[in-house]
């Protein structure tokens, strides 16, 4: 398994065969990315036909036939990532031989072992994105894992913007690669990480304050 992070564009289509709950958890991370995102279902949550009203994805009632697939291929040229979480195995299998007809990556909710990419946990703390996978031994430990990650990680969140610009800062002032690593090796060490996690970071701002004034003096 390896992990990648996606970026999207403005022109490629999510496509979400089914709209149920699962397809409601996995299509809202979708809703804030520059994509456009379509679900073919008959049925969806209220939250789908609340978004589709709202523009923010597009919604057809329809079951996935094959003509159906004819359509989007005509329509939606640069649809690559395909989730089939329908409640029926038999239209999962059948959207997964579609897709893969037309070199798209497959989703399949119903069977983790017919995948060929899976969806992560994830939290956010500022711009640090970590995604939880557990290679199916359950979703409650990625759920307890990102929980217990969220409690822990959530002191980096008002270090982040300043430490963004601090390596602007010492990027200027150590044009050196290999220099500059040695800063940050000195200066964020563990010691340094396990202090911010404390609440203490007012006074490791300080000290890197103060070693990257000490930068601009030197000759
Ligand atoms: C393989 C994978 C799918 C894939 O990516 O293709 C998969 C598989 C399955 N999950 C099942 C059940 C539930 N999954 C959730 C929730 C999440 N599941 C997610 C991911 C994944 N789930 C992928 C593995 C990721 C990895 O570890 O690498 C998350 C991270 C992302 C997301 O789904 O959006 C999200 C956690 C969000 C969080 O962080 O809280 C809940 C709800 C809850 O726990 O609250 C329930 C129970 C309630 C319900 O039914 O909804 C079942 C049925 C099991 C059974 O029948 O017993 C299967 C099928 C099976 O195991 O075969
Ligand atoms: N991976 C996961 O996290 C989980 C996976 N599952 C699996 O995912 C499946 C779906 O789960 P839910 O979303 O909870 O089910 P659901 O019953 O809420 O939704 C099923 C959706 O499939 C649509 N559908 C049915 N036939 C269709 C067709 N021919 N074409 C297009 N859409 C069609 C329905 O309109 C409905 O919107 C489950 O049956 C199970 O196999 C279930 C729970 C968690």
């Amino acid at each position: 398994m390896v992990s990648i992070s996606l970026v999207t564009r403005q022109q490629q289509t999510i496509l979400f065969i089914g709209g149920g709950a699962v397809a409601e958890r996995r299509l809202r991370p979708f809703l804030d990315e520059p994509c456009q995102i379509l679900v073919i279902s008959p049925i969806v949550t209220n939250a789908i036909r609340e978004w589709a009203e709202q523009g923010k994805l597009e919604w057809r009632d329809v079951a996935f036939t094959s003509e159906v697939g004819r359509d989007i291929i005509n329509f939606h040229e640069s649809c690559q990532l395909v989730f089939a979480c329908t409640d029926s195995s038999e239209v999962n299998e059948e959207v997964a031989g579609w897709a893969r007809k037309h070199h798209f990556l497959v989703n399949r909710s119903d069977r983790m072992d017919d995948c060929d990419f899976t969806v992560p946990s994830t939290l956010t703390i500022g711009d640090i994105h970590l995604a939880i996978s557990a290679n199916s031994v359950g979703p409650r430990i990625n759920k307890l894992l990102r929980m217990d990650m969220t409690n822990r990680y959530s002191e980096l969140q008002i270090a982040l913007p300043s430490l963004k610009i601090m390596r602007e800062d010492v990027k200027l002032l150590i044009p050196d690669i290999e220099e500059r690593q040695m800063f940050w090796r000195t200066h964020l060490t563990e010691h340094t990480l396990a202090a911010i996690l404390k609440g203490e970071w007012p006074m490791i701002e300080e000290k890197l304050h103060h070693a990257i004034s000490g930068l601009r003096i030197k000759p």
